[in-house]
């Protein structure tokens, strides 16, 4: 099965804003990805903006047409832009205002009215909705109960084991996994995936339908070129 490369370009947001202008351009880094082989385009709009902007979203829209994915906390001011534009699929993100990165899954149990809610307003107009969890089969079992149609794993911590050299640390992904296909919630992973971790995660996690990569695979290209390091994470990705 091959999982799809989704590629998160909120980096080269944060580039551009660097300087106030359009240096790179992040609408031309968005086609160019996709006619490298990327199959999605995700973004974050963080409520700051300090990398995505709201008309970002706007204006990525006509030009995705490989899977457009877009993740954040569903404050009204994030759901009416998902609603306006439409994306493929919409990833639910329980980020605070101030963290420095996704930090942390749902706690689908806890907040269970309120996905419920969220999500069926989403579905209601055609958007696959996907919700960021932590490895852990209660929270897999609450997603099923909000509605959702996917989970994306939160692959921080397994990328950290993995880079200490413990492997074993893939187990509690492959058991939410097991359970999401049983209960026929797709699934989805994401956060500090890399070149080095993505073909043993890739390899291991049963019906990993989609990753989605930015802060390393952007990191990378600047040594190896991203054409060049988009081709790697396909082969990588195919099995
Ligand atoms: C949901 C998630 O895992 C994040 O990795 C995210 O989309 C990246 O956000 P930042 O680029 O703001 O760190
Ligand atoms: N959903 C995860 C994502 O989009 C990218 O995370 P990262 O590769 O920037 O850590």
């Amino acid at each position: 099965m091959t999982t799809k490369l989704s590629v998160n370009i909120n980096k080269i947001a944060t580039l551009r804003n660097a300087r106030g202008g359009d240096v790179p351009n992040l609408v031309k880094f968005a086609k160019d990805v996709q006619n490298y082989g990327a199959q999605g385009i995700t973004i974050h709009p963080r409520p700051d903006e300090r990398h995505i902007r709201y008309q970002d979203a706007r204006d990525l829209k006509s030009i995705v047409h490989t899977e457009y994915n877009i993740e954040g906390n569903p404050i009204r001011k994030f759901m009416d832009l998902v609603l306006e534009v439409k994306p493929m699929q919409v990833t639910l993100v329980p980020d605070s205002i101030d963290a420095i990165t996704s930090n942390a899954g749902w706690n689908t149990i806890q907040h269970k009215d309120f996905l419920t809610e969220v999500i069926s307003e989403f579905k209601k107009n055609g958007i696959r909705t996907s919700i960021f969890v932590d490895p852990d089969l209660a929270m897999i079992d609450g997603a099923k109960e909000v509605g959702a149609d996917r989970i994306e794993l939160y692959t921080e911590e397994f990328a950290h084991q993995y880079s200490l050299g413990n492997k074993k640390a893939i187990q509690s992904y492959i058991d939410c996994a097991v359970r999401s296909n049983e209960l026929e919630i797709g699934v989805n992973a994401g956060h500090d995936l890399s070149l080095e971790n993505i073909e043993f995660f890739a390899k291991e996690i049963p019906g990993l339908l989609e990753v989605s990569i930015g802060h390393a695979l952007i990191a990378e290209s600047l040594y190896l070129g991203v054409d060049n390091v988009v081709n790697m994470y396909l082969k990588k990705l195919k099995q």
